[in-house]
């Protein structure tokens, strides 16, 4: 194996041992193939980070006969196996690596297919604004898409100026998510960023997600600053001699953090996540621990530890409502979801009957995009 654990780039890029260790146990040795790093995303192609530099990549023909679904393709953050052509600037993916954690959303068509938003993230910043845009119950949601992706989430209060006391907030937050860290800070004062330096380490990759307005913009140009142009895309030579502006939904910011900004992670949805559902409701799910009946609805039943934490004080009723009504539409979610499976089932079936010729071998699309 093309093996270049030294190589400052890639470790800049966010590989380490552990990465390594999963190249090693999951792939033959083989000179051709270099790690890599998915830094952009388009139609038929991707930007990767190689050793040697920014390549731009498109999947094997055998790789792309082999998937079966949209997720085994490359995603923003996938490192890779890449074989670089000779004297280009330019790469072909054979394999990914398999994902730490990754950021998935049903995506329900004809297939309900998982599509990955951003793959390896280790922190998910949730953005939520100290105005009337505040809502805790969108917190709650988007903690559970943290905790399901295996990233560690972390709750952003932004535009904290506007805002006369935002310890208030930050107590309701730390309420609803135990054990989360919770940071309110204000990019128009420069206010907070050094309370976040904790999380922006060298090589670690951070995601963004928040609904419209909260503020993520401001603050990734915040992050950056004096890179912002970087995180907007460079201009640089093509391997034809052109002058391009490369795009890049992965960026290196000047103290050594990666930050992820995808157009899926901006606004990101709740999904079938029982896990999650636990983990964002923990302090539920330990109380109902103590419940009499394992099967305890928490609703009217009898013994009911989760319901008499709430006639005693200790849980509010909020909250307990807001844990049914997540539950509720997760189960909806399911059903949805499995409905679609058992459809999607029956017409891949259908098309394997009709299609059996294998697709052009490394069919390649480098001007698709
Ligand atoms: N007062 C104040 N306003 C801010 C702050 N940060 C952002 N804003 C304002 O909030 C508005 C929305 O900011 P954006 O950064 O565009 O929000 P966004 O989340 O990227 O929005 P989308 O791109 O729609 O997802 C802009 O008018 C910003 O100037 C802040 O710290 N304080
Ligand atoms: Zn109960």
């Amino acid at each position: 194996m093309n093996l270049h654990t030294n190589n400052e780039l890639l470790q800049a890029y966010g590989w380490n041992d552990y990465w390594d260790d999963v190249l090693v146990r999951h792939f033959p040795a083989n000179e051709r193939l270099v790690p890599a790093r998915v830094i952009a995303q388009f139609s038929h192609s991707y930007n990767i980070m190689t050793e040697a530099g920014e390549h731009n990549a498109v999947v094997t023909g055998k790789f792309e006969y082999n998937a079966a679904m949209r997720g085994d393709f490359p995603a923003v953050g996938d490192w890779v196996l890449a074989e670089p052509l000779p004297n280009e600037r330019r790469s072909v993916i054979h394999a990914v690596l398999p994902r730490r954690t990754a950021m998935v959303r049903k995506v329900a068509g004809n297939v309900v297919e998982d599509q990955i938003i951003g793959a390896n993230l280790d922190v998910l910043f949730i953005v939520n604004a100290l105005n009337q845009d505040f809502n805790l119950r969108k917190i709650e949601r988007y903690l559970i898409a943290a905790w399901e992706s295996g990233a560690q989430p972390v709750v952003l209060l932004t535009k904290a100026d506007l805002c006369d006391d935002p310890d208030v907030f930050i107590s309701e937050v730390e309420n609803i998510a135990p054990g989360v860290p919770v940071h309110a800070v204000s990019a128009i004062r420069n206010q907070g960023k050094e309370s976040l330096a904790p999380f922006m380490r060298p090589g670690t990759t951070i995601g963004v997600t928040g609904s419209s307005g909260v503020g993520k913009s401001t603050l990734l140009n915040w992050f950056a600053g004096d890179d912002r142009q970087e995180t907007q895309g460079i201009r640089e030579d093509d391997a034809r001699g052109r002058h391009t502006t490369t795009h890049r939904e992965l960026f290196l910011l000047s103290d050594g953090a990666l930050m992820m900004d995808t157009p899926g992670m901006r606004e990101l949805q709740l999904w079938e996540a029982n896990e999650g559902l636990q983990s964002a409701f923990s302090d539920i799910e330990e109380l109902a621990l103590l419940c009499r009946y394992r099967d305890c609805r928490h609703e009217n039943d009898t013994g009911c530890e989760v319901n008499a934490a709430v006639a005693n004080g200790e849980l509010d009723a909020q909250r307990l409502a807001n844990y049914h009504k997540t539950s509720r539409e997760l189960a909806r979610i399911a059903r949805k979801d499995n409905a679609s499976v058992a459809a999607a089932g029956r017409k891949a079936a259908k098309k394997k009957t009709t299609q059996s010729r294998p697709r052009q071998k490394n069919a390649a699309h480098w001007s698709d995009d």
